[in-house]
């Protein structure tokens, strides 16, 4: 039953009542309002207006857009307008936990359910969904999690009282077989619109190329909606300056060649005009806050004890450290203390970081992924400020991180479609980075950009090596990676068999 008000809310808005939960009054539509009180943020970026509006219109919404482009808000300032419930669906524990500090440190009533949270807090969610009526405005779970009776039946019984409001899945790219960060589980959130065909989803998602995004629709059961507002905007990050930089096992030279960067970064900033300005904001003039990948535990505890010895505040963030360990590092990398400046990292160190002046992220070894890659080097710049990313790139570690991949998917083929799709995505993922680490004859972000799937050429303001100087690009290849006949001898001697544990 929809009281008059509301159907009165309906008709000036155009709204199909049978299609969304009942809604509070019109004034709470004010998005600018919103945006200003409960999120402390002045205008919308681009496209961030209309998605939103979109997501308010009972519209089931797929969003693509770069990485820090403020997807989140996207789901979260509609599930604050709306009447009832917002469930998002997360892939990471340590997002999620970022996004709901966040948001009820601007007073909103956000929590999550995972294999973390304390029994009183689990005691207290699953009491406020049994009432029908959740004050709860938003609930990050994962996607194990909405494949349990016992949370299913829930929502059952929020949904009955029209309080259940969105379904959004974050990370969405998690869904597709075809994807690098495959997970199973996202698979069956397809019980979603099979159980409640009126709840609008929202997906969002960074990395998603043509064969992914189709996927993800059609496992979300969107790919035949109605009511289907699709949003893709550019994977280009202009503010980012992309360079690869050539070596190999015999030159072992990436140590000196970073400290040897990092300190000309840090005499630039002593220089006087400099130095008041950074003073002025803040900083520090020894201390510039990057993360640096690497593809191992023993490499990542060992880089980081020896810039340590250089005097370069570095700390190791891993899987095996214990949440303890792993919060601090976290929270003193955020507030900028001394000693925190870098975080060495393994991938476990990866989506949803959102530390705005990030000025460089490092890659120790090539990644797996052209995807991963993205999404890290993504973590710098969120402040829209010049920023640096780079990439040691060598011939020989292309080959062990093929091994790796090989080694991740169980050795090649067989075990089930699914499985093979992954197999054969992960592998063509590796390959295209591997193209774009030994292109020497375009813009690395129009290659970014290509990747996912966009016709049009990015501007690059000089933000990459190639734009640069295309010379010394070719040059620095030539003079620094091993040859392929070398490396083609090494394999046959299975120098390349050992692999790194992660
Ligand atoms: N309209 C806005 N004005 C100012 N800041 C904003 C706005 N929208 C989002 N932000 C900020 O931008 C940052 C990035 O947002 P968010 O974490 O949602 O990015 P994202 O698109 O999910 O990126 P990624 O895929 O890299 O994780 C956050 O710090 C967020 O508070």
């Amino acid at each position: 039953m929809i009281s008059n008000d509301a159907e009165l809310f309906y008709a000036k808005s155009g709204r199909d009542p049978l299609r969304m939960p009942l809604l509070r009054t019109d004034s709470f539509r004010d998005i600018d309002y919103t945006l200003r009180r409960q999120f402390n943020k002045e205008t919308f970026r681009p496209f961030q207006r209309e998605i939103i509006l979109a997501a308010l219109d009972g519209n089931d919404v797929f969003v693509q857009a770069a990485t820090s482009f403020g997807k989140s808000l996207c789901f979260q300032l509609p599930a604050v307008i709306d009447h009832g419930i917002t469930i998002v669906i997360s892939p990471l524990l340590s997002l999620m936990m970022n996004q709901v500090e966040a948001l009820r440190s601007a007073q909103v009533d956000a929590r999550t359910l995972n294999s973390n949270t304390p029994l009183a807090e689990r005691d207290y969610i699953y009491q406020d969904l049994a009432t029908g009526h959740p004050l709860t405005r938003l609930l990050y779970v994962t996607p194990e999690l909405c494949s349990g009776e016992h949370f299913r039946k829930r929502l059952r019984l929020v949904h009955e009282q029209k309080e259940l409001a969105r379904i959004a899945v974050d990370e969405a790219h998690c869904i597709s077989e075809w994807g690098h960060d495959f997970r199973k589980d996202f698979k069956r959130l397809s019980w979603f619109r099979d159980t409640f065909p009126d709840v609008p989803i929202m997906c969002l998602t960074a990395t998603a190329n043509e064969k992914v995004r189709q996927d993800i629709l059609s496992t979300l059961g969107l790919n035949h909606s109605q009511k289907l507002k699709i949003f893709s905007t550019t994977a280009h990050r202009p503010n980012l300056h992309l360079e690869v930089r050539f070596t190999s096992d015999e030159a072992n030279d990436r140590f000196d060649d970073f400290v040897t960067w990092l300190k000309g970064v840090y005499s630039r900033r002593a220089e006087p005009s400099r130095k008041s300005e950074l003073e002025a904001r803040g900083e520090r003039v020894d201390s510039v806050p990057g993360i640096i990948y690497t593809i191992s535990r023993d490499e990542c505890e060992m880089l980081a004890a020896a810039l340590r010895q250089d005097g370069i505040g570095a700390r190791p963030f891993h899987a095996k450290l214990t949440n303890r360990e792993k919060e601090e590092t976290l929270a003193k990398w955020i507030a900028n203390t001394p000693g925190y400046g870098i975080i060495v990292a393994t991938t476990a160190f990866g989506m949803g970081i959102d530390k705005e002046n990030v000025r460089f992220v490092v890659h120790w070894r090539l990644p797996k992924s052209f995807e991963g890659y993205y999404q890290e080097a993504g973590r710098a710049g969120r402040d829209g400020n010049a920023s640096y990313c780079f990439l040691y790139y060598s011939r020989e570690d292309r080959d062990r991180i093929s091994q790796m991949v090989m080694r991740d998917s169980g050795g090649g083929p067989g075990g089930g479609t699914e499985r093979n799709n992954n197999v054969a995505a992960r592998q063509e993922s590796l390959r295209k980075l591997v193209a774009y680490c030994e292109d020497t004859g375009s813009c690395r972000h129009a290659a970014i950009c290509r990747y996912f799937g966009e016709q049009a050429v990015p501007e690059c303001d000089f933000a990459c090596d190639w734009h640069k100087d295309p010379a010394d690009l070719k040059r620095r290849m030539a003079a620094g990676l091993a040859s392929e006949e070398w490396v083609s001898t090494q394999r046959e001697e299975g120098r390349y068999d050992q692999y790194w544990s992660d």
